[in-house]
């Protein structure tokens, strides 16, 4: 599903009212009436005070057409207009004739006004600001919307969380309303995927407001929303007359003395997600546990105990993932620049192999084109450099991904893949998975995706997915506390299945 951003969406707008000759308050009435169904099929006419926040855009428009909904169907409103400024917006000025003509007269707040009381058992509604927040809310607006967090009331956010800007970090953290839930229209924002504005809802939902479905269809997005739809496609089923030899040969170099558990979670988590054969190249220390512990995988070893020092893998790999465990000792940077020169298939590059690149920028144009590199956000710092926000973080990571054409995979609550221009922003997964090894899981499963076919980008974006949904599957049992970096590849098998479901059974299953 694809991303707009805030200027998009207007143009939808535009293109819509024109091509189906409405006027724009068509779409704004369709925007309340959806607002009010979602309510209304919820509330069932509860006896709940709904205080309704409305600014003076098409944002406080939209919550003004809901209030009318909601008197008429016998709801107890409370209208609060947030005027914070005299350029009205036509829409909202029609609604709010029409509220008046239904003898609903408004509270308006001003600078000087008192704070309205407000009791836990209510439900706000947040109608301040929607995407068109484009400078700081003056300080009695910040004020007020501190006022409505410290509520603990339910918040439902129209659109956005108010004082939420859409391409950049809010410009005060408390000025920005703590949604509970937010119902925006039409298109998912980035701003709920993003770690620095996420933080202010726990839920979103979208409401169909009629946007027209060609305009969104042909217009190109900077970040898609990667769901079931768009991963299925990128599935290669297994051949029947096929042998482990189609399915590649994949080699994961890492460990060091006490971190050989890294390669051994890598190298169980790339047979488990498909690979043919699978070869683990670690120092002579990681023998004898990683033949006990993965029978199925071959073990290749460095002549030195504790480190790796010379990377001989005497084939030719389908695929390398490296780096976890395996330090940055000079004679392993030594090994691991040798081998950069060497290789020519796509990588898979993780933790210390990303510490490494950090600390000698050079090798970066060794590292072969399309490989996937997995930081979280300390490498990645260390890869980029400073950010400013999230925004610019992207902006950045984009830069580097494009320099240097690989697949630059920003791990974190909501991964997002970037390639060239594009980010991929991943929907699985769950806090439980911020736990030992994870990464080490992941950058196991991309590679052996990568050993079986998948291109370097499907791979990264099919991986972190289904990466992603075994982690979900893994705490549907246990909780998140007790999921393990092994209880993620534990639940690969049961992920496919449930990416593979055909929705026939899961219509059934609701029936
Ligand atoms: N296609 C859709 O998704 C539709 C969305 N709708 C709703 O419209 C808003 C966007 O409305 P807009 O009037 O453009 O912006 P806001 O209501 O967010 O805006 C504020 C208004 O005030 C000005 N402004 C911006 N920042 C400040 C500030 N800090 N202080 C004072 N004034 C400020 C700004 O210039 C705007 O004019 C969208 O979110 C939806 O809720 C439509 O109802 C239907 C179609
Ligand atoms: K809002």
């Amino acid at each position: 599903m694809k991303i707009f951003t805030a200027d998009q969406i207007y143009e939808a707008d535009k293109f819509t009212i024109e091509k189906q000759q409405i006027s724009s308050d068509v779409l704004m009435e369709k925007a309340a009436t959806e607002l009010f169904k979602w309510i209304h099929s919820r509330l069932q006419g509860a006896e709940v005070t709904i205080q309704l926040f409305c600014g003076i855009g098409n944002n406080g428009g939209d919550g003004i057409a809901l209030a009318r909904h909601l008197q008429e169907h016998g709801y107890a409103i409370q209208v609060h207009v947030v005027n914070y400024s005299d350029k009205r917006s036509k829409d909202f000025l029609l609604n709010l004739e029409r509220l008046k003509d239904r003898k609903i007269w408004p509270e308006f707040i001003n600078h000087d006004s008192g704070l309205p009381e407000l009791s836990p058992n209510d439900i706000i509604v947040d109608a301040i600001f929607g995407i068109g927040l484009n400078r700081p809310p003056e300080s009695w607006v910040g004020d007020l919307i501190k006022h409505i967090n410290d509520s603990r009331a339910f918040v439902l956010a129209v659109d956005v969380p108010s004082g939420l800007p859409s391409d950049k970090a809010p410009w005060n953290k408390e000025h920005v309303v703590r949604a509970s839930y937010v119902l925006s229209f039409q298109v998912p924002k980035l701003i709920f995927f993003l770690p620095e504005t996420g933080i202010y809802q726990n839920q979103w939902e979208l409401l169909d407001i009629g946007l027209d479905s060609e305009f969104l269809g042909k217009t190109a997005t900077a970040y898609e929303l990667i769901g079931k739809p768009e991963v299925l496609p990128m599935y290669r089923p297994r051949l029947k007359f096929s042998h482990k030899g189609t399915y590649g040969h994949a080699v994961i170099v890492g460990g060091s003395y006490g971190k050989i558990g890294a390669v051994q979670l890598a190298s169980n988590a790339c047979l488990t997600v498909g690979s043919g054969l699978v070869t683990a190249f670690v120092p002579e220390c990681g023998y004898h546990s990683l033949q006990t512990a993965i029978p199925e995988i071959m073990v290749l070893t460095d002549e030195e105990d504790n480190t790796i020092t010379k990377i001989d893998i005497p084939f030719k790999p389908s695929v390398v993932g490296i780096g976890m465990g395996m330090g940055t000792e000079e004679d392993t940077v030594k090994a691991f620049s040798a081998l950069l020169k060497n290789i020519e298939t796509p990588m898979v590059i993780d933790a210390d192999g990303l510490n490494i690149l950090a600390k000698h920028p050079k090798f970066m144009k060794d590292v072969p084109k399309q490989s996937v590199l997995t930081p979280h956000p300390k490498e990645l710092e260390r890869l980029i450099g400073e950010w400013e926000d999230d925004f610019d973080k992207l902006e950045k990571a984009k830069t580097f991904a494009t320099k240097h054409d690989c697949i630059l995979l920003i791990k974190g609550a909501h991964s997002i893949t970037i390639y060239n221009t594009i980010g991929f922003v991943n929907t699985t997964g769950n806090p439980g998975m911020a736990t030992a090894g994870s990464g080490d899981v992941l950058t196991g499963m991309i590679t052996g995706l990568i050993a079986q076919g998948y291109s370097s980008l499907n791979a990264a974006v099919f991986g972190v997915y289904l990466h992603g949904l075994a982690g979900d599957m893994g705490v549907s049992h246990n909780g998140y506390e007790a999921l393990k970096a092994s209880g993620i590849i534990e639940n690969i098998g049961k992920a496919y299945m449930e990416l593979l479901r055909p929705p026939e059974i899961e219509n059934n299953k609701e029936a």
